[in-house]
């Protein structure tokens, strides 16, 4: 049968990105996708958005809902310091298995943690199961309207500490109104907006930083 677009992408990949240079494999990604198949990666510009804040947050523990094809993983996981690392949350079992070859070929498997089932079952098994104690940065780009459900599922499992970043894609465009209203009007948070571009278009779309207040 014929090959999926995320099949396509990881072939694309495999074929010509440099194997264990995380920049040639987010490089040929954004080439792929810019030039010949559109597809949700976080991107380069909105990416850019994402390093600074993984930068200043300089997480031990990092957690990504949706990984789709590792793209936003690969990201976060190259900036990661000596001994952390990043859990990600994938529930498709075809863009599992997809970002996890993108992953390894990248060389930044060490880093990452790649957790399979939907975000509301694996939130709650972090403390225990994965022997995370708080959470220092977590990166929302899953469906738009888990972000809030998620975001309070994450607080009820006592998962963030004071300081603890949150960093939720696609705010604008697909948008997220109801986590918007929800994580601005909220005492606890510390909100500040990004203003970008929608991956690999002239289309305006936005990244929404939540610190955390305790
Ligand atoms: C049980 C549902 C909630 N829990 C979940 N747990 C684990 N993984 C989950 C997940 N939800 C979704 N996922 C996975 O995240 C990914 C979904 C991402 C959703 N993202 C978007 O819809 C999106 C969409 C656009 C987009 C923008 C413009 C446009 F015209 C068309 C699309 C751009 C983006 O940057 C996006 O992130 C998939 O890999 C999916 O399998
Ligand atoms: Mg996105």
């Amino acid at each position: 049968m014929n090959q999926s677009k995320e099949q396509r992408i990881l072939n694309f990949v495999l074929q010509n990105a440099v194997r264990g240079d995380p920049c040639s494999v987010l490089d040929t990604i954004d080439m792929y996708c810019s030039q010949k198949e559109w597809a949700m990666n976080v991107g380069n510009e909105k990416g850019l958005i994402l390093d600074k804040t993984v930068e200043e947050a300089n997480p031990s523990v990092a957690l990504e809902l949706g990984t789709y094809c590792g793209y936003s993983a690969i990201r976060i996981a190259r900036l990661l310091k000596a001994g952390a690392h990043l859990l990600t949350v994938e529930f498709n079992p075809e863009f599992a298995a997809i970002a996890k070859q993108m992953i390894e070929f990248a060389g930044v498997q060490d880093k990452v943690k790649l957790l399979e089932g939907p975000s509301e079952e694996i939130i709650p098994q972090l403390k225990k199961k994965y022997e995370v104690d708080t959470l220092d940065f977590v990166f929302l780009d899953h469906w738009k309207d888990r972000y809030t459900p998620d975001t309070i599922l994450i607080q009820e499992c006592n998962l963030l500490r004071k300081g603890s970043v949150l960093l939720a894609d696609n705010v604008i465009v697909p948008g997220a109104p109801e986590f918007l209203n929800y994580i601005r009007n909220n005492p606890h948070f510390q909100c500040t907006n990004y203003p970008s571009r929608l991956e690999y278009m002239k289309v305006e779309d936005a990244m929404e930083k939540a610190v955390f207040l305790g």
